[in-house]
């Protein structure tokens, strides 16, 4: 695979931010990391809609699907390990093949590093993805595709591409060509090409696999996010940052669909989503609303009554202090921990912003939650500013939190060197290097989990 994502603006910051003289990020280290982002996790996870089925039912579709496919691809020999999770019930995980040995094709297509990096994780070729396809290409060929991992193949490029880096994907039929993709003032939808076997090993799961309803495609460390928050029937839940409402999805099964979710979020767009994805699994429980939850805090003026406080189920935001038994914020990050990375373009400046967006939606969080009530943040990247020197700063802040274990472990701890204490960094959950492995629970996106309890009564200090 190649460096990390040609984007030495992130490297040296990585380089710079990751604790000083640590034994765990030695040079070697950030090496092994990079290295790693660039890789595809070799596990796909599905989480359950445990309101109408079993992991162990959707185990048997999947399974027997996968078998169906390898046997019209002439590929029977190709059999998926389908398990469900040891120690999360809702969750099952499909390992990959080895395909090191996968044959590219004569005919080549290139799409775009994003294209690629969902093929790598199982994915069709989805049409606005294709940046070239040589003419005389046709619906029924088999194809190799590529990504171009540097963005200059320009689209509609029609001849073999050698200009820029591409890294081979794997193969795949085509079902639209050059007619279909670029006449004049088309814009193509859908899967241009099925892909058959990729170098990943990823199972190709369409949307023909499984039916909506059952499942849905969750990295592993997101499901766990659920868990760790852990919500109980009845009980009013927010969900700060919320589309496109994986994990809303996830909390009111675990709720049963009983009690209230308030999942926000700031972009209109991506509330509609979380208001399709509750509907295909005809979930009742969810209230979306397009709002920046830095804002969400209705701030009362003069004298309150606290028996009034706590009489309500809240409507919409913004919300009155202590409204929540439990909050959510998977707080938007770097996203560096997503993988695998080909191509990146996020500058060093936009990395830093992040801590600062994150401590104001933490604040109003802290605000929100009432005595008692549990609150679980989360990021997908692996920076020690987003992560472990947020839960620092929380710590250092707001003397009515208290860090709390989260369970079940399924991650590393923190990392040594900053600034957590060793029962702090055991108490919070780090996924990614140092702490890697073959394993379905190491071999994950990177992710971070902690878990916060607000006291009830505060010390004076
Ligand atoms: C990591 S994504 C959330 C993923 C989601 N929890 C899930 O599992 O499906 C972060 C989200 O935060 C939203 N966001 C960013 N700033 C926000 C703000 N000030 N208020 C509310 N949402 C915000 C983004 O639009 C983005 O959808």
């Amino acid at each position: 695979m190649t460096r990390f994502m040609n984007n030495l603006e992130v490297e040296l910051f990585l380089k710079q931010e990751l604790p000083e003289n640590s034994e765990e990020y030695s040079g070697s280290q950030i090496e092994n990391l990079l290295s790693w982002l660039c890789t595809a996790p070799r596990f796909t996870t599905f989480r359950v809609n445990t309101l109408v089925t079993t992991a162990q039912e959707v185990c048997e579709l999947i399974a027997s699907r996968l078998i169906k496919q390898a046997a019209t691809q002439g590929r029977s020999l190709a059999v998926f390990n389908v398990t469900v999770h040891p120690k999360l019930p809702d969750t099952v995980i499909i390992g990959s093949l080895d395909e090191t040995n996968l044959k590219p094709q004569e005919r080549e297509i290139i799409v775009d590093a994003t294209c690629g990096a969902a093929v790598l994780r199982g994915a069709h070729v989805f049409a606005p993805g294709i940046m070239g396809m040589p003419t005389g290409v046709h619906c029924g060929d088999t194809v190799s595709v590529f990504a171009d991992i540097v963005g200059q193949c320009k689209k509609g490029f029609q001849k073999h591409y050698t200009q820029g880096s591409k890294i081979f994907l794997g193969n795949g039929i085509v079902h639209m060509e050059r007619k279909h993709l670029y006449a004049k003032d088309l814009k193509p939808v859908g899967v241009a090409i099925e892909m058959i076997a990729t170098v990943s090993g990823c199972p190709v799961i369409g949307a023909d696999c499984l039916s909506p309803n059952l499942a849905l495609l969750q990295n592993l460390p997101s499901i766990l996010c659920g868990h760790v928050l852990s919500p109980l029937e009845n009980e009013v839940i927010l969900d700060m940052c919320a589309a496109p409402g994986n994990k809303t999805t996830h909390l009111a099964m675990l709720m049963g669909d009983q009690g209230v979710i308030i999942a926000l979020d700031k972009t209109e767009s991506k509330v509609n989503n979380i208001v399709k994805r509750c509907q295909q699994f005809s979930l009742r429980s969810v209230h979306a609303f397009v709002y920046d939850s830095t804002k969400s805090v209705h701030i009362m003026t003069g004298p309150q009554d606290p028996q009034e406080q706590h009489k309500s189920v809240p409507q919409g935001p913004p919300f009155r202090q202590e409204s929540f038994d439990r909050i959510l914020l998977d707080a938007p990050c770097s996203a560096l921990g997503q993988r695998p990375q080909l191509a990146n373009r996020i500058t060093a400046n936009q990395l830093k912003s992040y801590p600062s967006l994150q401590r104001k939606l933490f604040q109003s969080a802290v605000l929100l939650l009432r005595p008692g009530g549990t609150l679980i943040y989360s990021t997908c990247t692996v920076t020690v500013g987003e992560n472990e020197g947020l839960v620092l700063w929380a710590l250092e802040h707001f003397s009515n939190l208290e860090l709390m274990p989260t369970v079940p472990v399924l991650g590393g701890p923190g990392l040594k060197g900053s600034g957590l204490t060793e029962e702090q960094r055991h108490c919070v959950q780090r996924f990614g290097p140092p702490l890697v492995g073959n394993d379905f629970d190491r071999d994950t996106v990177g992710f971070f989990i902690a878990h916060f309890r607000k006291k009830t009564t505060v010390g004076i200090t």
